[in-house]
C-alpha cells in the first residue's frame, strides 16, 4: 500500500535525491550540539569556539537549504500527483459505465475531485512534507544517541519503540473513523446541493420543515462522524505526551547518574550529558509532529484514497472496440430485456429493426418504456438480456462513439458562456462561422436574430437565461453541426411556446433528413412526421407502422391520437 502511493504520488522517480536531502536537513540540524558537546569537553577553551561555530552555522546552512529543496520537491510532485488524480477521475466519470453513474450521486463524485482531494493538500502545506524531514532527523538522533550513550539510548529507544507500535494501532482506527467521516461530509454535500438546488421548489410547495429535517439528520452525521474521530487522537496524543517526557526525564535523570558514577562504571563526560540533552530533544521533536499530525494525516489519507477509488473505477469504454462503420446507422434491437439495478424488468423482449436513415417516433403512456429504450440505444443502460448491434456492431463491442452517436435530451444540457460556444461544442474545432450556418440551415435566423446579442448571448448558468425551446433549439444545432449518423430525441413535453414549437419541428425535420433517428415523441406532428411509429405499452412494443396505417385501426396508438386530437 505505501509502495503504492511512492509510485502514485511521483516520489519513486528520484527517490536517492529525496532520501540524502532528507538526511542533511535531518542530520545538519543535529550538528550543533555536537560541537557545542566539544567545546565543553574542551574546558570551554576559546580557541575551540570559533570552529566549533563555523562548522555549526555551515551545518545549519545546509540543513536550511536541503529543507528548501525538499519541500519544493515534495510539494510540487505531489500537487503535480493530485492534479493527475483529479484529471484521472474526471475521465473516469465520463468514461463511467452508465449503470454506476446512475448509482453514484453526483455531489459524491464532486466531493471526490474536491473537497476530498484539499485535506491532502491542507495537510501538505499544514507542514506534511515535514514528516521526511523529521523521519530523517529521528533515525540520525536515534543512531548518534546510541553512539554516545547506549545505556541511555536504549531505554529511550524502547519507549519510543513503545509510542511507534501505539500509534501504529491508533492510526488504523483513526484512519478508518476519518474513512467515515469523509463519506458522511461528502453526504453533507449532496444533501446541501439538493437542498439549495430546490430551494424554490421547497418554498413553493411549503415542505422546509421536512427539508429541513433531511439536511439537519446529514449535518448530525457529519458532525457525529467527526467527533468519532476524537477518542482515538485523544488517546493517541496523551500515548505520546506521556512516552515523550518520559524519554526526556530517562536522559536528564541518566544522564546525571552517570556522570557521578564511581570509578570502574562508565562515565560520560559533562559535555555528552548536554549534547544528550539535545539530542533527546531532536530526537522527540518528529515524534512530538509526528503525534500531533496524525490526525491531519489520517484525514490527508481518506480523502487520498475517495480520490484514487474514483480514479481506479473501470473505463466502460472498450479500448480495442470496433468502429462503428461509416453511413447512416442500422439499429438491430434482439429480443432485448432491461431493468434498473436489481429492480423489475422494465422493458420485455423488444424485437426491433431499423434501417439505416429512417425516422422511428416511439410513443406511449408514461412508464410504458420509451426513455429506457433509448438509453439502452445510446450505452446509458446495458441490456439484462439480449444484443443491440448498431451497422452489424454489438453495442458491447463498439469503439467510442462520440460524435457519431447523439442524444438529444428533452432539456439539453447547457453550459455558462455564450450560445455560441455552446454550440461549438458538438463539433471540435467548429467555428462561428459553422455556428452560423448551421442555425441557417436549420431555418433558425429568425430566432438567431431576435435574440439580444445574436450567438454571443449569455446563455447563464445551465442555461437558464433561455427558455425551456430555446434550450432545445440550441440543443438541435448543436447535434446538427455535430453531423450524427443516429439521433435520439427526447421531445420536450412541456414549456415550448406554439411558435418555438414549429421552430423545433423545423428543424428537427432538416436535422433527421438522411439520418437514422428516433424520437420519442410527445406531439401528433413528431409521429406524423417520421417514418413509422413504435408504440410501447407496459414496456413491450405492442404496435408498429406508419402514422395513417396506425391511426386508422383501432388500438393504443388510434387511442393516444384520440387523447392528443381532445387536448
Ligand atoms: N433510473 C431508474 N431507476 C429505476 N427505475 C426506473 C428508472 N428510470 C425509469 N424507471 C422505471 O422504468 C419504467 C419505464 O420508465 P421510462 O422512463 O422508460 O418510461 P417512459 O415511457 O419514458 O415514461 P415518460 O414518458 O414518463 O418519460 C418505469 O416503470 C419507471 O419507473
Amino acid at each position: 500500500m505505501r509502495v503504492r502511493l511512492l509510485d502514485e504520488a511521483g516520489l519513486r522517480d528520484g527517490l536517492a535525491l529525496t532520501a540524502v536531502l532528507a538526511l542533511l536537513a535531518g542530520g545538519g540540524r543535529i550538528v550543533a550540539p555536537l560541537t557545542v558537546q566539544r567545546v565543553i569537553d574542551a574546558g570551554l577553551a576559546p580557541h575551540t569556539v570559533g570552529p566549533a561555530v563555523a562548522v555549526g552555522a555551515v551545518a545549519v546552512l545546509v540543513a536550511g537549504g536541503s529543507s528548501l529543496l525538499l519541500n519544493r520537491r515534495l510539494q510540487a510532485r505531489v500537487e503535480t500527483a493530485i492534479a493527475g488524480l483529479r484529471r484521472t477521475g474526471l475521465r473516469r466519470v465520463h468514461e463511467m459505465a452508465a449503470s454506476t453513474a446512475d448509482r453514484t450521486p453526483a455531489a459524491d463524485l464532486v466531493a471526490r475531485l474536491t473537497s476530498d482531494l484539499d485535506q491532502t493538500t491542507t495537510f501538505l502545506q499544514g507542514g506534511g512534507v515535514q514528516f521526511v524531514t523529521n523521519t530523517a532527523q529521528l533515525l540520525i538522533a536515534g543512531v548518534i544517541m546510541s553512539v554516545y550513550s547506549w545505556q541511555l539510548a536504549v531505554p529511550v529507544l524502547l519507549l519510543a519503540g513503545v509510542l511507534i507500535a501505539g500509534m501504529a494501532v491508533m492510526q488504523r482506527v483513526i484512519g478508518r473513523r476519518f474513512g467515515h467521516a469523509r463519506r458522511d461530509l461528502s453526504e453533507l454535500q449532496r444533501a446541501v446541493t439538493e437542498s439549495v438546488g430546490g430551494a424554490a421548489l421547497i418554498r413553493s410547495t411549503g415542505t422546509e420543515q421536512r427539508a429541513r429535517v433531511k439536511l439537519d439528520a446529514a449535518v448530525d452525521r457529519a458532525r457525529d462522524s467527526l467527533i468519532r474521530t476524537q477518542p482515538a487522537l485523544h488517546g493517541n496524543a496523551s500515548l505520546g505526551e506521556i512516552t515523550i517526557a518520559a524519554m526526556t526525564v530517562t536522559v536528564l535523570l541518566g544522564g546525571v547518574w552517570w556522570s557521578l558514577a564511581g570509578p570502574g562504571a562508565p562515565r560520560l563526560s559533562s559535555g555528552q550529558v548536554v549534547a544528550m540533552v539535545f539530542l533527546v530533544t531532536f530526537f522527540v521533536r518528529p515524534l512530538q509532529f509526528l503525534v500531533q499530525s496524525l490526525g491531519e494525516a489520517q484525514n490527508a489519507l481518506a480523502g487520498w484514497r475517495r480520490a484514487r477509488e474514483l480514479a481506479g473505477t473501470p473505463s466502460a469504454e472498450i479500448a480495442d472496440g470496433r468502429p462503428l462503420p461509416d453511413g447512416p446507422v442500422g439499429v438491430r434491437v434482439e429480443h432485448v430485456s432491461a431493468r434498473y439495478g436489481d429492480g423489475p424488468v422494465v422493458l420485455h423482449d423488444v424485437d426491433v429493426t431499423i434501417a439505416p436513415g429512417e425516422h422511428v417516433a416511439v410513443v406511449g403512456r408514461t412508464g410504458s418504456g420509451k426513455s429506457t429504450f433509448a438509453k439502452l440505444l445510446t450505452r446509458r443502460l446495458e441490456p439484462a438480456a439480449g444484443t443491440i448491434r448498431l451497422s452489424g456492431v454489438p453495442l458491447d463491442r463498439l469503439a467510442p462513439t462520440a460524435g457519431r452517436v447523439v442524444i438529444l435530451p428533452q432539456d439539453p444540457f447547457l453550459f455558462a458562456g455564450t450560445l455560441d460556444a455552446n454550440i461549438r461544442l458538438g463539433r471540435p474545432g467548429a467555428t462561428t462561422a459553422d455556428v452560423v450556418r448551421i442555425i441557417d440551415r436549420l431555418g433558425l435566423r429568425d430566432w438567431l436574430d431576435a435574440l439580444p446579442d445574436g450567438v454571443d448571448t449569455p446563455v447563464g448558468l445551465r442555461g437558464e437565461l433561455l427558455s425551456a425551446g430555446e434550450r432545445q433549439l440550441a440543443g438541435l444545432a448543436r447535434t446538427a453541426l455535430a453531423d450524427p449518423d443516429l439521433v435520439v430525441f427526447d421531445e420536450a413535453t412541456s414549456g415550448i411556446d406554439p411558435a418555438t414549437d414549429v421552430a423545433v419541428q423545423a428543424a428537427l425535420a432538416v436535422l433527421t433528413r438522411g439520418r437514422t433517428t428516433v424520437s420519442i415523441a410527445h406531439r401528433m406532428v413528431t409521429a406524423e412526421n417520421a417514418d413509422r411509429v413504435l408504440v410501447f405499452d407496459g414496456g413491450r412494443i405492442v404496435q408498429s407502422g406508419s402514422h395513417a396505417e396506425l391511426a386508422a385501426r383501432p388500438g393504443r396508438y388510434a387511442d393516444l391520437v384520440g387523447a392528443w386530437t381532445r387536448n
